[in-house]
């Protein structure tokens, strides 16, 4: 009788492989913080990453973004659902003396891991064993290569830029040959100019030995131009998943649409306001700022131009109409004045309900 007891029961052991399960695969996943009743916590994730790709989790403040990283690597223990890294199971704190799946490695926000007042080797070197000494001094080197930091190899983490230290802690996390990378906003503290290499080096390294890569960002330039998928989180929900194009191209909401193109979101009075000629079903329109094309017209103008914002070769024009306010894009710098009527047309827009 009691051998029947494992038989029957459904929910897998740590340890147990799951035959046809995507490279991550996460099931129904949920977290609440007991110590926090308000907040949204994490609420019912199911999803599946492919090995070798960079996926992107992105959302507002507070929607969730780090706890779902916390959760794939092992930090947390969910309140129900799974992820499963290569068909079993990650282990969470109650399963492990040391939390962490030792396939993956976490480079957090501030670096916390790194040894300020030790040189960047060293930072590298001490996550390898000394037991074979040229193979260390080699993988080392290797990693500082891949960084574009050998230069740096004997400079104090603490007299680095934020963008060299980023390039150190990933070094340390690439050094041991993860198979999985895990990284929270990874170019926070990286000059804007600086930014684009990085991200071409890390591409480079995801394309030349097969990583996975999983990192938070809100900043959708950063992750339209790097990711091969993108995570959307709202209030602990997932509100869209899929490549940068086509969730850019093709919103399936007006929250994705804001984050990803900082798109024009209207309600259903603002929609009709603007065409009143279409009858137009649905709750929600977003409008591209490049969907919006203005049209010089002394007769008949309608909008106004509330504000134009210097953005270097094109700038973002406020227009308003009464209450209504569309952004739009303007590629042919100091057409335009404040103050001016002008007319608008409407290339493109999606509407849902
Ligand atoms: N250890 C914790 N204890 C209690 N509440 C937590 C804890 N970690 C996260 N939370 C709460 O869970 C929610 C989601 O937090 P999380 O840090 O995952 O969001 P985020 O999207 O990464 O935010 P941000 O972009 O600001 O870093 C927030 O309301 C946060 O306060």
């Amino acid at each position: 009788m009691t051998n029947n007891i494992s038989a029957s029961c459904s929910i897998p052991l740590p340890d147990e492989q799951q035959p046809g399960l995507a490279y991550i695969h996460v099931e129904r996943l949920s977290k609440r913080f007991s110590d926090k009743p308000d907040s949204l916590g994490l609420r019912d994730l199911s999803f599946e990453l492919e090995e070798g790709n960079i996926t992107a989790i992105i959302g507002e403040s507070g929607s969730g973004k780090t706890t779902l990283l916390r959760l794939i690597y092992g930090l947390l223990k969910p309140d129900t659902g799974m992820v499963y890294f290569k068909g079993r199971k990650i282990p969470n704190p109650e399963d492990k003396l040391i939390p962490g799946h030792e396939s993956m490695r976490l480079v957090s926000q501030h670096f916390d891991d790194l040894n300020t007042y030790a040189n960047v080797w060293d930072n590298v070197a001490s996550r390898l064993s000394n037991t074979n000494l040229q193979e260390k001094q080699e993988k080392t080197e290797i990693a500082l290569s891949s960084l574009n930091i050998l230069r740096l190899a004997r400079q104090r983490v603490a007299d680095l830029s934020g963008g060299e230290r980023q390039r150190v802690a990933i070094a340390r996390a690439l050094v041991t040959g993860p198979e999985v990378l895990l990284m929270d906003e990874p170019f926070n503290q990286v000059d804007a100019s600086f930014r684009d290499h990085l991200q071409r080096d890390i591409r480079k390294i995801v394309d030349e030995i097969g990583l996975t890569v999983i990192m938070v960002s809100h900043d959708p330039a950063e992750v339209l131009a790097m990711a091969n998928a993108l995570l959307v989180l709202k209030d602990g929900q997932l509100m869209a998943s899929g490549s940068p194009k086509r969730l850019y191209n093709d919103p399936p909401n007006g929250y994705t649409a804001r984050l990803l193109a900082k798109s024009n979101v209207l309600v259903a009075e603002e929609m009709a306001a603007l065409l009143p000629e279409v009858t137009i079903e649905g709750k929600e329109m977003i409008i591209h700022p490049e969907w919006i094309q203005i049209i010089e017209s002394e007769n008949e103008a309608m909008f106004t131009i509330q504000a134009i914002l210097f953005k270097g070769f094109y700038e973002e024009i406020v227009l308003s109409r009464n209450t209504l306010e569309l952004r739009c894009i303007n590629h042919f710098p100091n057409r335009y004045q404040v103050g001016q009527r002008v007319m608008i047309e409407i290339v493109d827009y999606k509407v849902f309900t």
